[in-house]
């Protein structure tokens, strides 16, 4: 029998929290999800850092409580904090350049870190940004990350838009990443790519309703605690324009780069500027203007239209000084294959072969 929600916030509300309380009665528990083959994962969030640094025993007490119970088949528990990064934190002794990743664990509290950090096995991380909404910005990091693949590039994709997650959709899974030793998870892989998204751990028809330090301190844990290597292109899909994710990135990976997406609307590409002169604020290299939804060319009688605009995107690389990467359609097919989970990469046709013209770029420019 399919287990109930009620009943795991009954099993939860078991385990005592040592300053006083339970994980219930103290608000702790966000993201519940059960799913129909009796996997159930959730987040235990901690008001502050320095808590979430003594509940491992908890985590691991509530993860063996709800894994016990009937009609359970599996369970994944995160331990996050609230205030993820404090500003007087202590600081541990750096280790930036050393080639090392950082202490992160899921199962304990990340350990503030001084600088930027290599990811452990990833050669190369690279951000797909947008200053502006729906421009396509995750329909390019779904495709270009299988596009990559298909060329033989180990490849990995991170959900970084926590609010509005979509890869678990534009790549067609629900399965859960799995942390055998709840401290470092596996990614999952669709279409030949490792991907964690935070829409496989909580109910996408569940809005996420998050504060900054709870979504910086998620990304960090898809950055430092899944077991991403090797891997030749780790791509970040941002979510729109330039909050907390954009400068939690800067500060704590090292980052090969950018690429921003954006429609040759001229109020998309004011946006556009304004993520580029965020990058160049916080030192991470603009690799490359895409722009999607170039032309419209009708399936019928092969017209082309320029809904958006003509040119738009190529002459503001121009004028920045920016390499233009390449041009993607407006297509039905396009948007169809997304909603279904096959990025149409994966195929053949014009379109296809925008993105593996653009992944060939990338690998060219020893950035794929
Ligand atoms: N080249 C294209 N042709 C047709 N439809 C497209 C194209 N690119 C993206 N779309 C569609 O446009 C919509 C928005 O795309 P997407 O979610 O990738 O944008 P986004 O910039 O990541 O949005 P958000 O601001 O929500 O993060 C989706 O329905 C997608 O399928």
């Amino acid at each position: 029998m399919a287990v109930s929600k009620e009943q795991i916030l009954e099993t939860l509300a078991g385990v005592a929290v040592p300053d006083g309380g339970d994980l219930v009665s103290r608000d702790m528990i966000r993201g519940l999800m059960v799913a129909a083959d009796g996997k159930v994962s959730f987040l235990i969030e901690a008001p502050t850092p320095e808590l979430a640094g003594t509940l491992e025993p908890q985590r691991a007490a509530a993860q063996a409580a709800v894994a016990a119970l009937d009609g359970v088949s599996h369970a994944t528990v995160i331990l996050t904090a609230h205030n993820a990064m404090p500003k007087n934190a202590p600081q541990p002794a750096p280790s930036a350049g050393t080639g090392e990743p950082p202490a992160l664990k899921i199962g304990q509290h990340p350990k503030p870190q001084d600088g930027p950090e290599k990811i452990k096995g990833v050669d190369r991380v690279i951000a797909i940004a947008s200053g502006k909404g729906g421009v396509g910005k995750s329909t390019v990091a779904s495709n270009l990350a299988v596009a990559l693949a298909k060329q033989g590039r180990k490849v990995g994709l991170i959900d970084a838009d926590v609010l509005g997650p979509s890869q678990q959709l534009m790549m067609g899974t629900r399965d859960r990443p799995k942390s055998d030793d709840g401290k470092i998870m596996d990614p999952v892989v669709a279409h030949g790519v490792k991907l964690v998204s935070i829409g496989l751990f909580v109910d996408p028809d569940q809005a996420v309703v998050w504060r900054g330090p709870l979504i910086t301190g998620t990304i960090q844990q898809f950055l430092f605690s899944v077991n991403w290597g090797p891997l030749d292109v780790l791509i970040i899909d941002l979510p729109p324009g330039t909050g907390d994710v954009q400068i939690t990135l800067a500060q704590k990976v090292l980052m090969s780069g950018a690429l921003v997406v954006s429609t040759p609307q001229d109020v998309a590409l004011i946006d556009a500027h304004k993520a580029i002169d965020m990058f160049q604020k916080v030192r991470i290299p603009v690799l490359g203007l895409i722009e999607n939804m170039s032309m419209y060319v009708c399936p019928n009688c092969g017209h082309e239209d320029h809904i958006f605009g003509e040119g738009g995107v190529r002459a503001e690389s121009e004028r920045m000084k920016i390499p233009f990467l390449g041009e993607i359609p407006l297509a039905r097919e396009v948007r169809m294959a997304g909603d279904t989970g096959t990025p149409i990469a994966l195929g053949e046709g014009p379109v296809a072969e925008a993105y593996q013209r653009l992944a060939r770029e990338l690998i060219n420019g020893g950035m794929g």
